[in-house]
């Protein structure tokens, strides 16, 4: 990769990384500035403006209000776009009149931009923000000073961009290790239940064959740790992961779901096709030679989901083809509802 394209990434924003924490931040910056104004306010009284004290009054109360309703997730009464709005054009106003000290809002406006606005309309605002703000500085305070501002605003900017970046690539850690086994590196129960709620089914009854689950069961672990120790029992775990990983197709998902017991979700698989897979995949872990001569052998409980009328049916209906593949004597598949067919003759 060219080095200017790994700087440029430095600053890229992949997705809305504050969405989940929006209505609180914009709440939070909504009751900050206007207790901030409040301030303002009473100063411009002493001092014996009035119209200014009551301006401030009536902006500190309006975004006090707002917050109130933010916390209460109820509709603000004035759109966080809109209060953007007045505040760039405040400041804007504010730097044309008295320069230095108007322009120097945009600094903390910035920030106010990108914490509290999606990036792409935090990114319009903020052109809509530096861009002018540069030119009142060379009207007002020469060009030099107006460089000086640019570079600075540029600077800030960078800087938010990186921090947002980084708060995305730590969501994306966290994220994939709320949702991956430690031991064996695929996924855990939490993701299958994560899966099994996003399902629709009116919308996967239309789209064709599947989804298929199978229930798969390491046969007598407990001897193979008993046998071999702990530590054996788990790279036998992440050898048979691996495995399984050989035989799955683009958009299968594996999730261990229990000490021994793993599901394969096959989105797109009909029952037929389901039955083969588990059967060579049966076939496959009992001659992997994983235990040298011991054999190691696995249970698959196969469920399509068309067979069921809901997700928790689907569940428990291959764990129990699971359980009956374990009481007819295990090393073998067998598929939810069926009688007993040789699927290995
Ligand atoms: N090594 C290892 N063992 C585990 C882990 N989690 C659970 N186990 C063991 O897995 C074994 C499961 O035993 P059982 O539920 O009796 O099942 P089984 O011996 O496989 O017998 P069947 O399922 O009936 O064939 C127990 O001994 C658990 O201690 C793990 O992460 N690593």
């Amino acid at each position: 990769m060219r080095p200017w394209r790994a700087w440029a990434q430095t600053f890229q924003i992949d997705h809305d990384v504050l969405a989940e924490q929006r209505g609180s931040l914009v709440a939070r910056f909504c009751r900050l500035g206007g207790w901030a104004i409040v301030a303002t306010g009473v100063v411009h009284l002493l001092q014996g403006n009035l119209a200014m004290g009551l301006l401030n009054a009536a902006v500190s109360l309006l975004l006090l209000r707002n917050a109130a309703r933010l916390r209460a997730a109820q509709v603000p009464l004035v759109p966080f776009e809109l209060l953007a709005m007045l505040l760039i054009a405040a400041i804007l106003t504010s730097t044309y009149l008295q320069g230095m000290p108007g322009l120097l809002w945009s600094y903390p406006m910035l920030f106010l931009l990108f914490f509290a606005l999606p990036h792409r309309k935090a990114l319009l605002f903020c052109g809509l923000l530096v861009v002018p703000v540069c030119v009142m500085a060379q009207l007002t305070l020469g060009t030099g000073l107006a460089l000086r501002v640019l570079f600075s605003l540029a600077f800030v900017l960078l800087m938010i961009l990186m921090v947002l970046r980084l708060i995305g690539q730590l969501q994306q850690t966290l994220m994939q290790q709320a949702i991956t086994d430690p031991l064996t590196g695929c996924y855990n129960r939490r993701h299958l239940q994560m899966q099994l709620d996003t399902l629709s089914l009116p919308a996967q009854a239309a789209a064709g064959p599947g989804p298929v689950l199978l229930a798969i069961d390491v046969d007598h672990f407990k001897r193979i740790n008993d046998r071999h120790g702990h530590g054996r029992g788990d790279e036998v775990l992440q050898d048979l992961v691996r495995l399984i990983g050989t035989r799955q197709r683009l958009g299968d998902l594996l999730f261990r779901t229990g000490g021994e017991e793993f599901m394969l979700l096959l989105p797109r698989a009909s029952e037929a096709d389901a039955l083969q897979v588990a059967e060579a995949l049966r076939q496959r872990v009992a001659a992997s030679g994983l235990l040298g001569a011991e054999p190691l052998t696995v249970s698959i409980g196969v469920s399509a989901l068309a067979a069921v009328r809901d997700v928790e049916a689907w569940l428990r209906a291959a764990d129990a083809a699971l359980y009956e593949a374990k009481r007819r004597g295990r090393d073998q598949v067998v598929l939810a509802g069926a009688p007993a067919v040789d699927l290995a003759a």
